[in-house]
């Protein structure tokens, strides 16, 4: 147990939804922290400094969440963001901004569940080995964006592991002839999103190669899953200047 002066004092944006909720209960149960401040839309920026905020974490939407990150690094706070909706135009625009203050950490991560991120890292490890992959997203209907940022990000790194393995594209003779029907393409890689009320956060990855499949699965059915990820995050990032993306080298 820290000593209250010793905590790390911790503010949530978006602290009224339904990642934030769940954010703001993890950090009050957590006793090396302390939730200084839990701030939402209408509630100004100025109170998470006020708080004197170490570590903001947001979960927000991806119109705002730049805006909200800006204000942070520009104040010298490190953030950890779970917001979706960074590419990689958005990362190199966060980079520029850490370079003009070199002691603030920030952590950005499509998916804070330790299950999903193996499950990401399996799919890389797999996707040398077959010609045919497809990724299938399922969400809550609340959710905003589709593909999730956890299916991009995967998509993105069996697409690397492909360009590195000379794969090539993936085989489709398939004319599409109601437009979506074949998914979304990102990199190459075909990404279905599905929404549907009782779902909270699954992916499956589906490989295929002559004779065989090789399903990888995931799933979160509670939003507790985030939070051993988000407390990790936490407490890594003030040692961490600089950007980094995903959880993979926090664990
Ligand atoms: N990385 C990960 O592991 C995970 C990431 N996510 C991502 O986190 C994000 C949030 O998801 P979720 O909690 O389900 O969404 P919610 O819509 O439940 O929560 C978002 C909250 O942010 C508030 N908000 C909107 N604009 C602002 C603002 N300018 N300042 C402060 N608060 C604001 C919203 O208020 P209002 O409703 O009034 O607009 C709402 O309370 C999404 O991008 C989602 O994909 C979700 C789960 C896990
Ligand atoms: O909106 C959600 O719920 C989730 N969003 C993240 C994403 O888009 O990948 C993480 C997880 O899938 C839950």
């Amino acid at each position: 147990m820290s000593d209250e002066q010793d905590a790390i004092r911790v503010a949530v944006l978006g602290a009224r939804g339904r990642m934030g909720a769940e954010v703001c209960k993890a950090v009050d149960a957590a006793t090396d922290m302390k939730l200084v401040a839990a701030v939402d839309q209408g509630d100004a920026l100025a109170d998470l400094a006020d708080a004197g905020a170490q570590v903001v974490v947001d979960f927000t939407t991806p119109d705002v969440v730049m805006d909200n990150l800006r204000w942070c690094v520009d104040q010298g706070i490190h953030t950890v963001v779970g917001t979706t909706g960074f590419t990689e135009q958005r990362l190199e625009q966060v980079r520029g901004w850490l370079a003009d203050k070199p002691g603030v950490g920030v952590v950005i991560a499509p998916n804070f569940g330790i299950g999903a991120v193996l499950m990401m890292q399996f799919a890389a490890r797999a996707a040398r080995y077959f010609e045919s992959v497809e990724i299938i997203e399922q969400h809550h209907p609340g959710k905003l964006d589709a593909p999730s940022g956890t299916a991009t990000h995967t998509a993105r790194l069996i697409a690397a592991a492909r360009a590195e393995a000379d794969l090539g594209p993936v085989p489709d003779a398939t004319k599409d002839e109601v437009a979506g029907a074949r998914g979304a393409d990102i990199d190459g890689v075909r990404v279905h999103a599905v929404r549907a009320t009782g779902l909270v956060a699954h992916q499956e990855v589906l490989f295929g190669t002559t004779g065989e499949t090789l399903t990888i699965r995931h799933d979160s059915y509670d939003r507790v899953s985030f939070m051993p990820g988000v407390l990790l995050a936490v407490r890594a990032v003030p040692t961490r200047p600089g950007l980094t993306v995903a959880l993979d080298p926090l664990l």
